[in-house]
């Protein structure tokens, strides 16, 4: 492995995206998810990427790829923000066969998100193995979150070493600069490990990005 890719989630303005991107963000994550205090509407993420499309022409950079994250969303929502995206993240009870038929129909990869507290929610991963393009192992909600993700919750990484599936995986929640090398330590030698995400960890109030703190965890990720 070349060394982890990292996926920064909830980007809410042009600032943090071409900030993000400049220091090495693989992934840009964009949260349609409307009870997130890191909600943005397709209209104000097109913003964005323009801005940031501009940017990386200007100054030479890589444009990451663009994530739509998702729970449950129908199809119009989908159809409105998937011409913007490289990548869907679902974390809602999208099945297997959903995942693979909105993949086909709106030419996207799929992250599918498989949340994890004990050693048994690991091998649930299995189910999207052909569906999926990305497994993202994230942990559980804390009873009465009032979303599926982007809690700041950590699960014990080391239950990964239960997957046994070829799809690549990436680790998340709870995710800061301070923990996130040793999440990468524990994880490079699998074939499959992908890279890491993070949302709350890289901010200073919910839905507010810190540019120094998303700057230290790329740092910390990449090593
Ligand atoms: O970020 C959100 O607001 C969010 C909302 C609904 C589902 C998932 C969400 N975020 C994703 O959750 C994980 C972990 O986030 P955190 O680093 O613990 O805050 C990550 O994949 C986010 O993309």
């Amino acid at each position: 492995m070349s060394g982890p890719l990292v996926k920064i989630c909830g980007v809410k303005d042009a600032a943090t995206a071409i900030d993000a991107a400049r220091a090495g963000a693989d992934f840009l994550g964009f949260v349609f998810f409307r009870k997130s205090p890191r909600f943005v509407t397709p209209e104000a993420a097109e913003e964005i990427i323009l801005d940031l499309k501009q940017a990386a022409f200007d100054e030479g950079f890589a444009m990451p790829r663009l994530v739509g994250l998702f729970v449950d969303a129908g199809e119009k929502e989908l159809s409105e923000a998937a011409p913007l995206l490289t990548h869907f993240q679902f974390h809602g009870h999208e099945s297997p066969e959903r995942c693979s038929e909105l993949g086909l129909e709106f030419g996207v990869e799929v992250i599918k998100a498989i949340p994890v507290t004990g050693k048994g929610d690991v091998s649930d991963a299995s189910d999207y193995e052909e569906a999926a393009d990305i497994i993202l192992f994230d942990a559980k909600p804390p009873p009465g979150a009032g979303q599926p993700g982007g809690n700041g919750v950590s699960f014990d990484w080391t239950l990964l070493s239960a997957y046994e599936g070829e799809t690549p995986y990436i680790v998340a929640g709870g995710l800061t600069p301070e923990n996130v090398g040793e999440a990468v330590k524990g994880q490079k030698s699998r074939e499959a490990f992908l890279g890491v995400d993070v949302s709350s960890g890289v901010e200073s109030a919910p839905g507010k990005k810190d540019d120094a703190l998303v700057k230290a965890f790329i740092s910390a990720s990449k090593g």
